[in-house]
């Protein structure tokens, strides 16, 4: 049977927050200040109006607060596995595409699968990426993600490809298997694990081995035999403008906030699997089935990863549910006509991911952790983990074996159950505000 995954409440003060007392200079000033503090917020966001032509044709919705808009309920903690209080309310409220704003800009929110695919498929020409700067801060700088015109054009078709090249698939599966079982033999000296910080573990060694590679280039840059046998080497034969310490910038930017989404799908996974044992049962006889297929000493091919249906079931699961990419952000580059809407030029778009990851006209039960629905529907329009358009995700596929190579890793070799509550929250980025603590119970049979 399967049973809805606990949806906690998630508490908005911490102990030791409140106001204890006031200070009568700060309360004068706050009395003085309170009126013209009010005119300016009044003023700008009527400013702000009548640069965006008046709202008559702009998607419905409730502004909030002047100047800061609907910004606190927006960005409100919420576990990852619901849309939380204020999207819930306003899709309810105006429908699929609606309009709020966020400190003094306009900003329309869409969970419409045709609308979000026209936004990321006419990025460049009729939109921008355009990320909130604490999202910018987050993630680092040096990121093509932050990267928007010619730049980005040119240093996506660097990284273009390569990606999906046969050559990293392989190379970056046995670094990712290296990384997985150091991990995982550490494991054997403890009963009690914080799983998120030991990912993070992994995350780092994956992230060194590239340091180190990308510093050994940096030394011998002139002895280069022409092969492209990895990133930066491509880099450094195919953008030859490019500085040595931009190249490396650009590589190790990409990497660690990439790796952070693939550590943080695993934990979800194991969070998941954790309370659907009848899924990981079958994930782990699906695994062991593999192994006595190939007669392998244990390690995993790209065929056979290809090959396990259940598990890639279980990562379209994962991806789904846990909502590690809740929304992508764009900025119209001309006033854009949709559905009868007219959204005017410079306008904010948010194509909201997690609202079509759980929208129930989708997938049935969309609360309810089911990798069974993926053996049936094999692929839908509303699921967009990984975006789309240019800025698809490059990193779909290693991100997707690295997850299968840790479960399997660790189902081959453990059992494990959640040792206290803990949820995913999205905080904007997806965070486990415990580490997901978990006891393990090593398994005696087969290992890999
Ligand atoms: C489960 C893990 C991952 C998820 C959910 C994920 C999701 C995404 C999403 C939604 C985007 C689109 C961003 C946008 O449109 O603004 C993106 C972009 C990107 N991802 Fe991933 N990603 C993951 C792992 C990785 C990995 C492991 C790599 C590389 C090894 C990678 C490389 C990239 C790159 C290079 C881009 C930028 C594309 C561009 O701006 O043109 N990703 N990812």
């Amino acid at each position: 049977m399967l049973l809805p995954v606990e949806q906690p409440e998630i508490p908005i003060l911490k102990a030791g927050s409140q106001i204890t007392g006031a200070d009568p200079v700060i309360l004068l000033l706050t009395v003085l200040l309170a009126p013209i503090i009010v005119i300016l917020l009044v003023s700008r966001l009527w400013i702000t109006e009548k640069k965006n032509g008046g709202d008559s044709k702009l998607p419905p919705g409730d502004k909030g607060w002047p100047i800061v808009g609907s910004t606190f309920s927006l960005f409100k903690p919420h576990p990852a596995t619901t849309l939380g209080d204020f999207l819930n309310l306003q899709l309810s409220r105006y429908g699929k595409i609606f309009s709020t704003s966020y400190l003094g800009r306009t900003l329309v929110i869409s969970a419409d699968p045709e609308f979000n695919r026209f936004v990321l498929q006419n990025e460049l020409r009729l939109f921008q990426n355009d990320l909130p700067s604490h999202i910018k801060t987050i993630l680092g700088e040096g990121n093509l993600s932050f990267m928007t015109g010619e730049t980005y054009k040119s240093t996506k078709s660097l990284v273009l490809g390569f990606f999906n090249s046969w050559q990293i698939q392989t190379r970056f599966l046995a670094e990712v298997e290296e990384a997985a079982k150091r991990v995982m033999t550490s494991w054997r000296q403890k009963s009690l694990i914080l799983a998120n910080e030991e990912l993070s573990k992994a995350r780092n060694f994956i992230f060194s081995i590239v340091k180190i590679k990308a510093e050994d280039r940096k030394r011998n840059s002139d002895k280069m035999d022409g092969k492209e046998s990895d990133l930066i080497q491509y880099h450094l034969k195919n953008n030859p403008s490019l500085s040595m310490q931009s190249i490396c910038d650009s590589v190790i930017g990409l990497i660690f906030a990439t790796l952070f989404n693939t550590q943080i799908s695993v934990a979800l996974a194991m969070y998941f699997l954790g309370q659907c044992p009848k899924a990981l049962q079958q994930l782990r006889e699906e695994f062991q089935q593999k192994m006595n297929d190939t007669g392998t000493t244990g390690k995993l091919t790209w065929d056979d990863y290809k090959n396990m249906e259940f598990c890639q079931s279980v990562i379209n699961e994962t991806l789904r549910f846990g909502n590690i990419v809740p929304g992508l952000w764009r900025k119209t580059l001309s006033d854009i006509d949709f559905k009868g809407y007219t959204i005017p030029q410079g306008t904010t778009v948010m194509t909201n991911i997690a609202a079509m990851h759980l929208d129930p006209s989708a997938f049935e039960n969309p609360n309810i952790f089911d990798p069974w629905r993926w053996l049936v529907m094999k692929k839908s329009n509303n699921w967009m983990p990984f975006g789309g358009g240019v800025r698809q995700c490059n990193g779909s596929e290693i991100a997707r074996m690295e997850i299968a190579v840790f479960l399997r890793h660790l189902i081959l070799n453990y059992n494990w159950e959640l040792d206290e509550p803990d949820h995913p929250i999205a905080f904007p980025l997806i965070t486990f505000p415990k580490d997901l603590p978990i006891r393990i119970h090593p398994l005696v049979e087969k290992t890999a």
